[in-house]
């Protein structure tokens, strides 16, 4: 099959790149030039585990192109991916102007019959949308279908979500335009969901929210916790050992980030309100998460009397592990509070650095999780890196001048901690 995949961010590059695998033959397109030709260097725009390799393959093996020429593309394919971004507005609601943009492109290249996938996720009703951009603007009377696949990969494991998914959901105007579509995943060998085009839009919606009430329900627990002296890892454990409620997703810390649960939780939010529904469990979820960094900074600040003058070693900065993406994380809560304060961060993380620097060029990077720590007042923790978790808490104490830790994503035993000599902080976790 000849697919054309627009946009090259996580989704775009790992959907081109695994439809590239299976052996079709992928021309993924992005308007920014430079991002275009770093990827014909071989050189990816992300960091994903596994990514590089796989597109380096399969591009010198010939089944996977990049460029900016979206008519080309457009023209060469049967199927054609839209995967561009759908960032929030001020207000919540979903800025559908890359997909607009996508649409309008297509809608002058179509040359022939074109199946137009929504792979970026997107508001209930866009498919329609889409249809209706693109019948307005299409040179030549040719006709069409639009589809939903939402993708549901996470950062970080992104190409093993991608290769083996939960499910695959395709929501489609009719059986024979869906059936294209499932021959595409076929050899993947996965469950398949085959629906309308606006249950398979709030599929992806309603399945991130529901992500996003499990962890701030873990969060609000844990604020319990640390009120009744109970530990709340030892709580979800206990309740995620209910079948019917799962162990995943209940790990209290501070709250989601990334590019995905914010913004889709107040998309959706910003939906239901649109058709006279208040939602409340949802919008009791983006409080609750809203508040989490905030309780975690004013423990800080109430524990060291302040941030002024105060050295704060700063463990982790990407949204979470396995990820250089800055997108809504934490740590930029916790860097712009201690500044505000008058306190001094030192910063480390495996990957991240550079697009912090971004934001944040005032702020000290170092080389390593002990080097960040060389006369700290105090480390605070915010992203799961394996290399923290396994840190030796010898070498990190010797390494501070003050002893207190505090542990955003709950990754230590908090009595090893107080044997080795710190002032442990986690989330919902017992003081004695
Ligand atoms: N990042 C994730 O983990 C993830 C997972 C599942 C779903 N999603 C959804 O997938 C979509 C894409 O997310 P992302 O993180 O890959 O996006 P991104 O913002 O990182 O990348 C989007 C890319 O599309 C390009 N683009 C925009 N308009 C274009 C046009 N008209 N022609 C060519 N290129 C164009 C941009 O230049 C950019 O490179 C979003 O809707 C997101 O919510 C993301
Ligand atoms: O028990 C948990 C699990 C996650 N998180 C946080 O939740 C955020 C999101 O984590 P994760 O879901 O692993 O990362 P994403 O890459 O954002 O992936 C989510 O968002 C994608 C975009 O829509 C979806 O495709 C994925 O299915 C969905 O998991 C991060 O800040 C995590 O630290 C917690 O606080 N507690």
């Amino acid at each position: 099959m000849n697919i054309c995949v627009i946009g090259t961010g996580y989704v775009g590059l790992v959907t081109g790149v695994i439809f590239a695998d299976l052996g079709n033959e992928v021309i993924c397109v992005d308007k920014l030039e430079a991002k275009v030709e770093q990827l014909n260097r071989g050189e990816m725009p992300i960091y994903e585990p596994g990514l590089e390799e796989l597109v380096q393959r399969n591009a010198e093996e010939g089944r996977l192109t990049f460029t900016t020429d979206l008519d080309g593309a457009v023209r060469k394919s049967e199927i054609i991916y839209i995967c561009v971004g759908t960032p929030p507005r001020e207000d919540g609601s979903t800025d559908m102007s890359q997909v607009e943009g996508a649409a309008r492109g297509i809608a002058a290249a179509m040359d022939r019959y074109k199946v137009i996938v929504n792979k970026s996720t997107v508001p209930v009703g866009t498919g329609s949308f889409v249809r209706e951009v693109i019948e307005t603007n299409r040179r030549r009377n040719v006709d069409f279908d639009v589809v939903s696949n939402p993708e549901f990969l996470r950062e970080g494991s992104a190409i093993q979500d991608a290769l083996n998914p939960d499910r695959i959901v395709i929501g489609a105007p009719n059986q024979i335009v869906a059936l294209k579509v499932l021959e595409l995943y076929a050899p993947l060998e996965r469950p398949m969901i085959i629906t309308d085009v606006a249950s398979a839009e709030l599929i992806k919606y309603a399945s991130n929210a529901f992500l996003a009430v499990k962890i701030s329900f873990a969060n609000s627990i844990a604020n319990i916790c640390e009120a009744v002296n109970a530990d709340v890892i030892q709580v979800m454990k206990g309740v995620g050992q209910d079948r019917r409620i799962g162990p995943a997703f209940l790990n209290a810390g501070l709250g989601y980030g990334g590019s995905c649960f914010p913004k889709d939780s107040s998309s959706l939010l910003h939906t239901a309100q649109s058709v006279g529904y208040d939602f409340p469990i949802l919008e009791a979820t983006i409080k609750t998460n809203d508040e989490q960094p905030k309780r975690f900074i004013k423990k800080i600040e109430k524990e060291l009397g302040g941030f002024k003058g105060k050295k704060i070693a700063l463990l982790g900065l990407a949204f979470k592990a396995n990820t250089d993406d800055m997108r809504d994380a934490k740590s930029l809560d916790v860097i712009a509070a201690v500044l505000a304060g008058d306190g001094e961060i030192v910063a480390f993380d495996p990957i991240a650095m550079e697009n912090c620097k971004k934001i944040f060029p005032q702020i000290t990077y170092a080389k390593s999780a002990f080097d960040a720590a060389e006369g700290a007042d105090a480390a605070v923790v915010v992203t799961e890196w394996n290399e923290f978790k396994q840190i030796n808490l010898e070498k990190l104490k010797a390494a501070m001048k003050g002893s207190h830790v505090f542990d955003g994503r709950n990754l230590y035993d908090p009595e090893k901690m107080r044997r080795a000599g710190f002032v442990y902080h986690g989330i919902g976790r017992t003081s004695k």
